[in-house]
């Protein structure tokens, strides 16, 4: 199958590279860049040399040079994956777009990312967290990746799904600097940066919708959302921090338990719903990024303080991966009706 990554000179596309050249069913037809276009590779992304196919100049992100293609990934900003996917689309080809083009309705889209949506009619796309929603991925032609933080969230948030109250959740995000991308900015200047930890973008960071939007989604296909409070989307309170290290990605949830659940619920929850996911762990420790980087894996941990009557949920992963190019490629996997767990590993590298 002829693959297209379109921003194969980012982060995210660049893990893309790496993981489609150890795929036993895709090959890579057309990188394609921004300004990078016309260099190689390689030279854009040094870490890839040596890939079959590295030494290639990278194309122009427009659809005739990504014509032929039967899956394309698109790691690039919103407002180019919001234009340039629909119209890949429409040529028949399997877009999985890493961005957050999709994720929303396009009046959300707009209220949130200050942009009217050029193909509303697209959007929201099936959410290519396959945990949450594998049946409505198979066949799409159009996949939303989700966000690095929403997916980290959401695989904590999951098996707490009728047993805490949704208007109590307060979701803390801790991400690695490439979560911003390559690009250059005041607050990952190194001088900045290292030694530091800050909270940003709260309230209002643009991936709360999109963590409401999704949950209160699962809980109706679960057929729950009644009993579970999530008949519609509740407001929650999302808090991001910067941390200096270069990947790496761990959201820890804090909710009051809901009449009825107890400690015993939650751990069996958690431990169901790991059992039944390829990347999923539920880990008898608070998980750590450490443990992640490099793999598709998600570790996971709840426990009730029962002096308080809430529950702690973490979720760590690699968010370069789990949190975006081995997702999508988990995802596209899905959407194609290939073994899902082609080309990844939930293993990570350690130290
Ligand atoms: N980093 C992360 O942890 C996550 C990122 N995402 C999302 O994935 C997408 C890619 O992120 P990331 O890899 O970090 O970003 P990077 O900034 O590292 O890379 C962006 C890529 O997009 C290309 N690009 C930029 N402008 C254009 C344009 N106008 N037309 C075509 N291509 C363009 C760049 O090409 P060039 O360099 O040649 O100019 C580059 O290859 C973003 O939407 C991001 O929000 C999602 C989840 C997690
Ligand atoms: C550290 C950092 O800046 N992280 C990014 C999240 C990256 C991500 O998942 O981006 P999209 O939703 O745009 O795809 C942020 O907070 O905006």
């Amino acid at each position: 199958m002829r693959v297209g990554i379109v921003g194969a000179s980012g982060y995210g596309g660049a893990e893309l590279v790496r993981l489609v050249a150890a795929h036993p069913a895709l090959d890579l037809h057309v990188a394609a860049g921004s300004g990078s276009a016309g260099e190689r590779l390689d030279t854009a992304a040094p870490q890839l040399a040596g890939l079959p196919g590295a030494d290639r100049a990278l194309a122009p992100a427009e659809p005739d040079a990504l014509a032929g293609c039967d899956l394309v990934f698109m790691a690039t900003p919103h407002a180019v994956s919001a234009e340039l996917g629909p119209v890949l689309a429409n040529g028949g080809a399997t877009v999985v777009d890493l961005s957050g083009a999709f994720r929303l309705e396009a009046s959300e889209f707009a209220r949130w990312y200050g942009l009217d949506h050029p193909a509303p009619a697209r959007t929201p796309a099936p959410y290519g967290l396959p945990e949450l929603f594998r049946t409505d991925l198979k066949g799409a032609p159009l996949v939303a990746g989700p966000g690095c933080y929403p997916t980290a969230a959401l695989l904590a948030l999951a098996p707490l799904t009728g047993l805490v109250d949704p208007g109590s959740v307060v979701i803390t995000g801790m991400s690695g600097t490439s979560g911003a991308g390559k690009g250059l900015r005041a607050d990952l200047h190194a001088s900045h940066a290292m030694g530091n930890v800050a909270a940003y973008g709260a309230p209002g960071h643009r991936h709360t919708p999109e963590i409401e939007r999704w949950w209160a989604a699962y809980a109706r296909q679960r057929g729950v959302a009644d009993a579970a409070g999530l008949a519609e989307p509740v407001p929650l309170s999302f808090t991001p921090h910067l941390v200096p290290m270069p990947r790496g990605q761990l959201c820890t949830v804090s909710a009051t338990l809901a009449e009825g659940a107890d400690a015993a619920a939650v751990t069996d929850a958690v431990g169901a719903f790991a059992a039944a996911e390829p990347f999923v762990v539920a880990r008898q420790a608070w998980p750590a990024t450490t443990h992640v980087a490099g793999g598709n894996g998600a570790h996971v941990h709840a426990a009730v303080d029962s002096r308080t009557g809430r529950v702690t949920a973490a979720c760590a992963l690699d968010n370069l991966l789990k949190g975006a190019a081995g997702q999508a490629l988990q995802a596209a996997n899905v959407a194609l009706g290939l073994d899902e767990g082609a080309g990844l590993s939930p293993a990570g590298v350690h130290p």
